[in-house]
């Protein structure tokens, strides 16, 4: 059973939450967080938001087109992006907007990691919006994460000193309700592991999102507006030598349209995200590079 888990407790240092939510870490791999600082109105406004968007005319949502640049910022159309080499692409629409970070290539860093965000015109707001949003959004999973450090007994800071700059990419994801056609290698989003350390999942409170079970069955979960799933993602699971799980989860798609918003909270660029102890260092934005290229389609074809 996936915890859930009260956000306001949690960070207040309840010991009871710290109990959950180690865990939910090491066992699981995902939570639900309930009684959070975003309210419900505020997170359904930003669901309609999005909303807005992915009902635009095609050529309009064109107009930001990912695929014509050479990075994950704008608008990814149906079966742009790949999770599951053993499934067909994705039968969802995506809008991604990231970490900008002006000094990025004084500092060394490869321009992809923080590339420029692009915005569409319409709908109204959109973008003040979005980047509020965001704002705060990173604010909460840096107090989440220091306390996911402590309840797996590390010091709060352990993490948290590598996300100065952090390459965080929110996303919305807009399913469409799944056509008639559909078959057993399709889903809205195939059975994936995430790539970074912790993602923060607001939904619109539909379900469809199922979690594998270590028993091999698939555990259905939802969060309303307002609070949110978590999961745990492949850079933490390595960086905690294996203890935190990285777990597989996947959406199939319903007979209604659905939208969800991850925040992929991931480290800054340079980060190593190797085992204690271990003498090989593992860049995060070699590891965040190798994934991307393996899932959205358009940069696999860049690379040739
Ligand atoms: O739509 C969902 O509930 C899950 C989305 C997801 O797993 C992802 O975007 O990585
Ligand atoms: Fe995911």
């Amino acid at each position: 059973m996936i915890p859930r888990i009260d956000a306001k407790a949690l960070l207040g240092g309840a010991a009871a939450s710290q109990e959950a939510v180690r865990a939910a870490a090491l066992e699981i791999g995902f939570m639900v967080l309930e009684n959070t600082p975003f309210a419900p109105e505020r997170m359904a406004g930003l669901i309609e938001t999005y909303r807005g968007f992915f009902h635009l005319p095609e050529a309009q949502k064109a107009r930001v087109d990912m695929a014509a640049t050479g990075s994950n910022r704008g608008w990814g159309g149906m079966r742009s992006e790949q999770v599951d080499p053993g499934s067909n692409p994705d039968l969802k629409e995506v809008f991604d907007c990231g970490y900008e970070w002006p000094g990025a290539g004084r500092a060394g860093a490869p321009e992809r990691y923080y590339a420029p965000n692009l915005w569409p015109d319409a709908p109204e707001g959109f973008r003040a919006e979005v980047e509020a949003y965001y704002r705060e959004a990173l604010g909460f999973c840096r107090a989440l994460l220091g306390a996911v450090a402590e309840a797996i007994g590390e010091d709060r800071g352990y993490f948290a000193e590598k996300f100065a700059h952090p390459m965080a990419l929110l996303r919305a994801n807009w399913y469409p309700a799944r056509p008639d056609w559909a078959g057993d290698k399709d889903f809205g989003i195939a059975p994936h592991t995430d790539y970074g350390c912790l993602t923060l999942l607001a939904t619109d409170g539909a379900p469809g999102l199922e979690v594998l079970r270590r028993d091999g069955s698939w555990e259905p979960v939802s969060a309303p507006p307002g609070a949110f799933v978590i999961n745990f993602g492949e850079m933490l699971e390595m960086w905690s030598g294996g203890r935190v799980r990285a777990t597989l989860h996947r959406v199939r798609g319903g007979a209604a349209e659905r939208i969800s918003i991850p925040l992929f909270f991931n480290p800054q660029w340079d980060a190593d995200v190797s085992p204690k102890g271990t003498q090989v260092p593992v860049r995060a934005g070699d590891h965040l590079s190798r994934r991307y290229d393996e899932t959205y389609l358009h940069m696999s074809k860049a690379k040739g």
